[in-house]
């Protein structure tokens, strides 16, 4: 790389508007919105789709609610001529959606274009020509009058060929293509001639397309293009001015939106910002963008998943897992603080209130996205993801000392194993730390027994292999199981006890009911929990004492010769 850049590449100048509206303005509707995924998006791809897949695209874009479908480059290939008359012939077109047909501004591939749309009710005609400086000295060798002539000429034969097939309502679409590197009085001039040669009324418009056919400037430059132009073009209520960007900069989406408020009518663009080089700009994610700002979007991406393996099979191009709204990863949290914070904000959600879950600008829920990836956990992670997914998975609510005591089983497992650690992970681990009865106490069994007021317990425990039976009264059966332990000389002291159901999601076979018992570790050991689990909520409760007994020391903790009952 250059060391002074300026040598080679120089700043796109700003435009001279000091009374520019569009900061001051806020999207409340949406685009009109035309999808140029089957033309933009199809000459950009390794393997052009065939007629199949463009049909299956075509589709889903009618699913997805496009009213306005570029579907072809008519002249450019048989394959593309062909499928523009079968969606004709074949009756594919909804009532209420336009199919659109791309050409060059030459008289041959005009004919032919206009030939692929005989007999559709409805169509638009898209012509181009190139009209920067660099385009008409390098590519066309034409003057500036020259290519207002070109676009002129051209307009005025689609306009007598349009009138030779009346039984299709022709619209015109108008692109100065490399618009945003256009003079702008020039743009201004050439589209002011089309309009004129169209004869374009507000009963008749006539679409004037911007393109930012290579992203040059930053995206305020192009809202002030746009301005520009929506103030100055003739005829405005004749006109659509629609954008078309593309992503050179990354940062399409922006300008999009930026042209908007600018005063731009409609958007063409494609699904997931497919097209040429860094794509056009991502009509999902201009739309959820709306969405997320409480305006309906006028396209529905419920299932965005299903759209996203569409695209992915027509385009042969992955999706990155980082693309908004749909990417893999977009809904998941690692992070421990993310994690906590996003757990939170779920608990403190009501169906009927506004969306406020943090680091979560849209509810997963929208767009068809399960909430069971929002949160996975790694070696970055705390407790509030680990005891999410436990909640979520397992319907298990842990209290918050548990979690954080558990939290280190979980990290200990994670530094050594590396990457991601998957909720049935947790679960094995949460097994094996609490729930599995294969330590050096074990339970065995237990009767109860009423004795006057007091509340007996007869507790058989396995300890190190050999079988003790205890018998001791208590004022509930946690005491009495305690006292039991007296007479193996285990002075178990227990801070809190909690007894909860599981959730609905509960993945623990029969079991209904769990225990959670928090006990004091000897010495400066701090408190431990034991958790049980069972049909029997008693039962589960003694399991819990035995499971915290062995977190504490087990059998380790007899301070006298046991006894046996
Ligand atoms: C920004 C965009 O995405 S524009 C759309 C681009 N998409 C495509 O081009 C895909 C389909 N295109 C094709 O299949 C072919 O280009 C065709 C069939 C349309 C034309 O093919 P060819 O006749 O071989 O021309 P070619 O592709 O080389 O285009 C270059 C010629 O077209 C002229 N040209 C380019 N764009 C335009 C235009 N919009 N209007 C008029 N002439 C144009 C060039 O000046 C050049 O003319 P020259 O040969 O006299 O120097
Ligand atoms: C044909 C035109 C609109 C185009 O695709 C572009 O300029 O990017
Ligand atoms: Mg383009």
């Amino acid at each position: 790389m250059l060391t002074d850049p300026s040598r080679k590449y120089r700043s796109f100048p700003p435009v001279n508007l000091p009374d520019r509206q569009w900061p001051g303005r806020v999207i409340d509707k949406h685009p009109i919105w035309m999808s140029t995924d089957l033309r933009d998006g199809n000459q950009s791809i390794f393997e052009p789709m065939d007629a199949a897949k463009k049909m299956q695209l075509f589709h889903t874009l009618c699913d997805i609610g496009f009213k306005e479908i570029e579907v072809a480059f008519p002249s450019a290939s048989q394959i593309e001529f062909d499928f523009v008359r079968e969606l004709i012939e074949g009756n594919h077109i909804p009532e209420d959606v336009t199919i659109e047909v791309l050409t060059q501004a030459r008289e041959e591939l005009i004919r032919r274009t206009l030939e692929s749309i005989r007999g559709a009710k409805r169509a638009i005609v898209h012509v181009y020509n190139a009209t920067s400086e660099t385009f008409r000295d390098t590519v066309f060798g034409m003057t500036k009058p020259q290519i207002v002539e070109l676009a002129v000429s051209t307009v005025k034969l689609i306009k007598q060929l349009a009138a030779e097939q009346p039984e299709t309502q022709i619209t015109l679409q108008y692109s100065p293509e490399t618009f945003t590197a256009t003079e702008l009085d020039f743009a201004l001039e050439v589209c002011n001639a089309v309009t004129e040669a169209w004869g374009a009324t507000p009963d008749n418009k006539v679409i004037l397309n911007l393109p930012a056919t290579v992203e040059v400037a930053t995206p305020n430059i192009h809202a002030d293009q746009i301005e520009w132009m929506h103030r100055n073009v003739a005829r405005r209520d004749s006109v659509l001015i629609s954008v078309h960007p593309h992503n050179d900069r990354g940062t399409a989406v922006a300008a999009a939106e930026l042209a908007l408020m600018a005063g731009a009518d409609r958007v063409e663009g494609c699904l997931f910002g497919n097209g040429e080089r860094t794509g056009n700009v991502d009509i999902v994610t201009l739309a959820l963008n709306l969405y997320t700002q409480g305006v309906n979007p006028g396209l529905d991406f419920s299932d965005i998943n299903a759209v996203a393996r569409t695209v992915e099979h027509c385009t042969q191009l992955p999706i990155s897992p980082r693309h908004p709204y749909v990417g893999d990863l977009v809904f998941t949290a690692f992070s421990g603080s993310h994690q906590d914070a996003i757990k939170k904000g779920f608990a403190a959600h009501k169906a009927d209130q506004q969306w406020n879950v943090p680091y979560l600008p849209i509810d997963p829920a929208d767009v068809g996205r399960s909430y069971d990836s929002v949160i996975r956990v790694n070696s970055q992670s705390g407790k509030g993801g680990i005891a999410y997914l436990l909640e979520t998975e397992y319907g298990m609510v842990l209290p918050r000392r548990l979690q954080v005591e558990f939290a280190a089983v979980v990290q200990k497992h994670a530094d050594t194993h590396k990457g991601e650690v998957m909720a049935a992970d947790i679960w094995r681990l949460f097994s094996e730390t609490y729930l599995t009865n294969d330590k050096t106490v074990r339970y065995v069994a237990h009767h109860l027994f009423e004795h006057g007021d007091a509340q007996g317990i007869r507790l058989t425990l396995d300890v190190n292999g050999q079988e003790h039976t205890l018998v001791a009264e208590g004022n509930g059966p946690i005491d009495a199981a305690v006292r039991a332990l007296h007479s193996l000389g285990i002075e178990l002291q227990v801070r809190s006890y909690e007894e909860r159901s599981f959730g609905s999601s509960a993945q623990c076979g029969d079991a209904r009911a769990y225990a959670l018992i928090e006990v004091a570790k000897p010495g400066a050991g701090g408190d431990c929990y034991g958790v049980g689990i069972d049909e029997n909520i008693v039962t589960a409760s003694i399991k819990a004492m035995v499971s915290a007994l062995n977190r504490a020391g087990g059998a380790a903790l007899a301070t006298e010769r046991p006894h046996a009952a």
